[in-house]
């Protein structure tokens, strides 16, 4: 097992797509492949003390999962599974696509959704983010004015994806203990 796990939802694969993106950066000791957590178990998930986790907003601001009509289970149904774990002592760091354009008053909700869940429960959630460089009304992902990670939008700003990327990855480096 690598040091750092990489867990993702996705309906339409853009947020398997950003996960292979991470994956490639890295070597297979410091980082395992993507997992989709509709395929994942719950002690796989809860055996890494560093988790990089992504996720698109769907529905009316909501995560993947059946209610936001996704054609597969996701992290809607996942995190029942893990609701009673204790994440003190590990490090989550999470990325997040939304459409702020289509939906500007819950542009990536869903990113805040998990950040509320896994900060509930004693983890420590690295890579907040500017807000700069983005136009939406409202998104329950900004707390304290910046975003609570990386927030990522390719259905309009596809071309900067990977600088945003690179960025990020460079600022929770230390966090995660990612070689710089
Ligand atoms: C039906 C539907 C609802 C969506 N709702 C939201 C939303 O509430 N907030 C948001 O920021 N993006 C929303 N989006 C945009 C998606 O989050 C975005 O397209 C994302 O890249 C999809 O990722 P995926 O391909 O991994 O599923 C929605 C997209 C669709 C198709």
């Amino acid at each position: 097992m690598a040091q750092v796990g990489l867990f993702f939802g996705s309906n339409t694969g853009k947020t398997r797509k950003v996960a292979k993106m991470i994956k490639k950066k890295f070597d297979d000791e410091i980082m395992d492949a993507p997992l989709n957590v509709n395929r994942t178990e719950a002690e796989a998930f809860a055996a890494y003390d560093y988790l990089l986790i992504g996720t698109p907003t769907l529905g009316e601001g909501e995560l993947p999962g059946l209610s936001a009509d996704c054609e597969a289970e996701s992290w809607e149904e996942f995190l029942p599974k893990i609701e009673d774990m204790d994440f003190t002592g590990k490090t989550v760091a999470i990325f997040g696509l939304g459409d702020q354009v289509g939906y500007p008053d819950e542009f990536l909700d869903g990113m805040g959704e998990l950040y509320d869940f896994f900060s509930e429960r004693g983890a420590r959630c690295v890579g907040a983010w500017p807000i700069e460089g983005y136009e939406f009304n409202e998104s329950k992902a900004v707390r304290n004015g910046k975003f609570v990670g990386l927030a990522l939008d390719l259905d309009n700003q596809s071309g900067q994806t990977e600088e945003r990327l690179d960025v990020w990855l460079k600022m929770i480096a230390a966090d995660l203990k990612l070689p710089a």
